[in-house]
């Protein structure tokens, strides 16, 4: 991504961001289903105040705040409070954002979707002992989970500034059904929900060189993936445009 900052920001090119980011959504899932859900991972540990797995993305978290990582608008971490400070300076890029929109976080609740709802249709039953590496591969599809929700915000910015006068209104009373139908574009997501199906068939089939396709055989279920997307991705990065609408003129 990175190309948000830019002042030739529009919609067919934020469009073309969020196709780009189901790639590494989808794959990111695949590598996460290579193992069991091992379930200890998740469970509160005696000396780690918390899971094994909470300690894994705050230790990783604090090292990516330290090399910069949330210095871009387009990242939010999923324990931001007590972060180090960059070691590198802010690089000055253009604020496209509205202020008061730019700091939403709704991680909590993606949290919260990825380990009640997707983990359990992604992965198999079983413990095979590899928690490290299998927090590592929840907190990839937890980051390309989060970026494509939140760039909701500029897709939010970027239709405010094309419809100033609708959007006002609807802001100035506050109303979040009007904003909800006002920024839905349908068509366009029933053309996601599809293409991310296909794009689980094929990046998700085994390839081998014998005449015989292996279909049927794919590593995540291509119909969670439009699920997935379907239940929580569209209806999330859709919550984030009407919470940034509603502050847009704070
Ligand atoms: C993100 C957009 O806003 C809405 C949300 C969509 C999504 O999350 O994929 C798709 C279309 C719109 O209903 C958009 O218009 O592209």
């Amino acid at each position: 991504m990175g190309n948000c900052s830019d002042d030739v920001l529009n919609l067919d090119s934020l469009r073309k961001s969020l196709v780009r980011e189901e790639d590494t959504i989808i794959f990111s899932l695949i590598e996460r289903a290579k193992y069991p859900v091992n379930s200890p991972l998740y469970d509160e540990r005696p000396g780690f105040s918390g899971s094994l797995f909470e300690f894994f993305v705050k230790e990783s978290e604090a090292v990516q705040a330290k090399a910069g990582r949330y210095l871009s608008v387009e990242e939010n971490a999923f324990f931001p409070d007590n972060l180090p400070p960059s070691l590198l300076p802010p690089r000055g890029s253009q604020q496209v954002l509205h202020p008061r929109g730019a700091s939403i976080n709704i991680n909590e609740q993606i949290l919260n979707m990825y380990h009640k709802k997707l983990l359990p249709l992604i992965t198999s039953d079983g413990d095979d002992g590899n928690y490290a590496i299998t927090a590592d591969r929840d907190l990839d599809c937890l980051q390309a989970l989060s970026r494509r929700i939140h760039l909701g915000k500029f897709v939010a910015e970027i239709k405010f500034r094309e419809s100033p006068q609708d959007y006002t209104r609807a802001i100035l009373a506050q109303d979040k059904d009007a904003l909800m139908k006002l920024l839905t574009f349908e068509s366009v997501e029933e053309m996601i929900k599809k293409r991310v199906e296909k794009k689980a068939m094929v990046f998700g089939q085994d390839v081998d060189l014998s005449e015989n396709d292996n279909v049927g055989n794919y590593k995540v279920n291509p119909s969670v993936v439009s699920r997935l997307y379907g239940e929580w991705v569209i209806p999330l990065t859709k919550f984030v445009e009407v919470e940034y609408l509603l502050c847009r003129l704070d």
